[in-house]
């Protein structure tokens, strides 16, 4: 591991306004370590020698050749103040660490925020190609990993290495020797057990990597297929395949917890292994107990830091992952703010998925307030088209104007609105389905009734349990196909987009109904110049169309003028 490195990469992904922060909390945390050291097991018996005076005055003539007479005033004085460092030494720690993972889990916070920002802001093709568990891992996992393994280990690490640093220099100073044997014997100790373990910290690390987004995965497999599933009965499947991937996990989860405790156990049994050869060959009958107490002192604190130190080695190594996968979280562009008074031109536009050609010298014009129709059979490129014209998708050749000025696309355009043939519910009222965020006070609950009520849906609404309040789940089946097809348009239109896009949105609707919002839309097209486009193989609407596209042999006819 190279720390310095490590440093650099955990500074790169940490946002800059932290970084200033981060320095104070390494100092904090070299001061926590030194302030460690001041443990129940120092004080205790300190405080039993203050409490036994002539002890202390007879230590104090025979080590420093001093003599000193204690009061028992100066006694008690001397114990209070003791128990007072001690206290405010807790009370030091206790801030120190409830900031500190503060902090942590803020730096995680805003991470998380990072990851699914650039999510939603990624272009629709390069989001399509993106493994959706990986999706999952990189906006929950890897910032809580990354903060609270990785980061958390190499802060302790800095000041578990310094407070080392420290105990060793006063051992060497009062005991050269058998400090340095020690020393070495730890060190050699600590340097065998990395190496042999380094390859399995770095299996660690890919597990984690892997396993996590191919757990996610099955999750949503079963979230999303959970009637097919059910009806195949392939239940057994999806979650053996689940199993396989969260025993994994949990596997190394378990066995990284119970390195930490079992690095103090080795350590032990090597020192005590150290201690009887020592004694055994080296040392004089006086020495073996100047070497007891040393030994002692270092089981008290050395193993504790050591074994911290290589804990925090280990959980850095095992989680490197976390680096790689946030490194790659660039914030990108928010969503163009365009304006469309008049035309939206596609001028010779090829696009191709690969080499699979789609649309070749595509032209089209369309002008505000139109109603368009776009046809073609399965699989020729509707939905690509639509995408096309919404921004999301960018030709390979062509262009693209907006009242006859190019513009750059690549991103939604903002005065659109688009409605897909499976609508999205999420967890929320009817009312949130609806507004998608809005602020409470901006609400226009008058204009939400009155789509509904244009669009069959007030009276289904009313006569749920709470009405518009009423809790919808993600992708709820609360609701019919068609009764959640009307709600992704009254959605759509409660924006009040100059260009609504309906991909086969009405599709589960019944024939009256269907004319009924095709009857609203008109309206809107004229009254609004609301400029609608909709694809649909359903000749029943072609009367409320000023336009008829059709899409075959990768080209884009006008049905109407040919
Ligand atoms: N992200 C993608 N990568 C590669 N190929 C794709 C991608 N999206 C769609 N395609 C392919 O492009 C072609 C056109 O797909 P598209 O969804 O635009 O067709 P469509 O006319 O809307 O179909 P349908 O009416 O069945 O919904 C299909 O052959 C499809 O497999």
């Amino acid at each position: 591991m190279n720390i310095k490195q490590t440093y650099f990469d955990i500074l790169s992904i940490i946002p800059e306004n932290k970084h200033r922060k981060l320095f104070i909390f390494f100092i904090k945390s070299i001061l926590n370590g030194l302030l460690d050291l001041i443990s129940m097991a120092y004080v205790v018996p300190i405080l039993i020698l203050f409490f036994d005076p002539k002890k202390l005055e007879s230590m104090v003539s025979t080590h420093l050749n001093y003599t000193i007479n204690l009061h028992s005033s100066w006694v008690l004085f001397l114990s209070l103040g003791l128990l007072l460092l001690f206290f405010i030494k807790t009370i030091i720690q206790t801030k120190f660490n409830s900031a500190l993972y503060r902090f942590l889990f803020d730096i995680s916070t805003e991470l998380s925020m990072a990851s699914i920002t650039n999510f939603i802001n990624e272009k629709y093709l390069q989001f399509q190609k993106e493994d959706k568990g990986k999706i999952l891992q990189s906006i929950t996992t890897v910032p809580d990993d990354f903060c609270r393994n990785l980061l958390h280990s190499f802060i302790f690490l800095f000041s578990e290495i310094f407070v080392l640093i420290i105990i060793l220099t006063s051992l060497l100073i009062l005991y050269f020797k058998i400090t340095l044997i020690i020393l070495l014997v730890v060190l050699s100790f600590s340097t065998f057990i990395y190496f042999i373990q380094r390859r399995r910290f770095l299996l660690f690390d890919t597990i984690y990597h892997k396993s996590e987004s191919k757990a996610n995965n099955h999750i949503l497999n079963i979230l999303d297929g959970f009637l097919e599933i059910k009806s195949s009965q392939n239940e057994e499947y999806f979650l053996n395949e689940y199993k396989k991937e969260k025993s994994l996990l949990n596997n190394v989860s378990a066995e990284l917890i119970s390195y930490y405790s079992n690095y103090s156990k080795y350590l032990e049994i090597f020192l005590i292994l150290c201690l009887a050869i020592l004694t055994f060959f080296s040392f004089q009958k006086n020495d073996t107990i100047v070497l007891f107490s040393i030994l002692g002192a270092v089981c008290l604190r050395l193993i504790p830091s050591i074994s911290k130190i290589m804990n925090g080695i280990t959980m850095i190594n095992s989680h490197f992952y976390t680096i790689e996968v946030l490194n790659k979280i660039k914030h990108k562009k928010e969503r163009g703010i365009n304006i469309f008074n008049s035309t939206i031109e596609l001028r010779n536009i090829y696009f191709s998925y690969g080499k699979n050609a789609i649309l070749k010298n595509c032209n089209i014009n369309i002008k505000k307030g139109s109603f368009i129709g776009l046809k073609g059979n399965s699989g020729i490129g509707k939905t690509t088209f639509i995408y096309l014209i919404l921004g999301v998708l960018e030709p390979q050749k062509g262009n693209y104007l907006i009242d006859e000025k190019e513009i750059n696309i690549g991103n939604f355009l903002s005065f659109a609105n688009y409605v897909p043939q499976q609508p999205f519910l999420f967890k929320g009222s009817i009312i949130d389905n609806i507004v998608m965020g809005q602020e409470k006070a901006n609400i226009n609950y008058d204009y939400i009734f009155f789509l509904c009520k244009k669009l069959a849906l007030h009276d289904v609404i009313e006569k749920l349990n709470n009405g518009y309040k009423t809790i919808l789940e993600h992708n709820s089946l609360r609701l019919s196909g068609g009764q959640k097809q009307r709600l992704a348009i009254v959605r759509a239109l409660y924006t009040k987009p100059d260009l609504l896009i309906l991909d086969e949105a009405t599709n589960q609707q019944n024939k009256s109904l269907e004319q009924q919002i095709f009857i609203f839309l008109k309206e809107l097209s004229i009254n609004s110049k609301t400029t609608i486009i909709n694809v649909s193989h359903n000749k029943d609407v072609d009367s409320f169309l000023d336009d008829i596209y059709i899409i075959k042999d990768e080209k884009l006819e006008n049905i109407i003028d040919s």
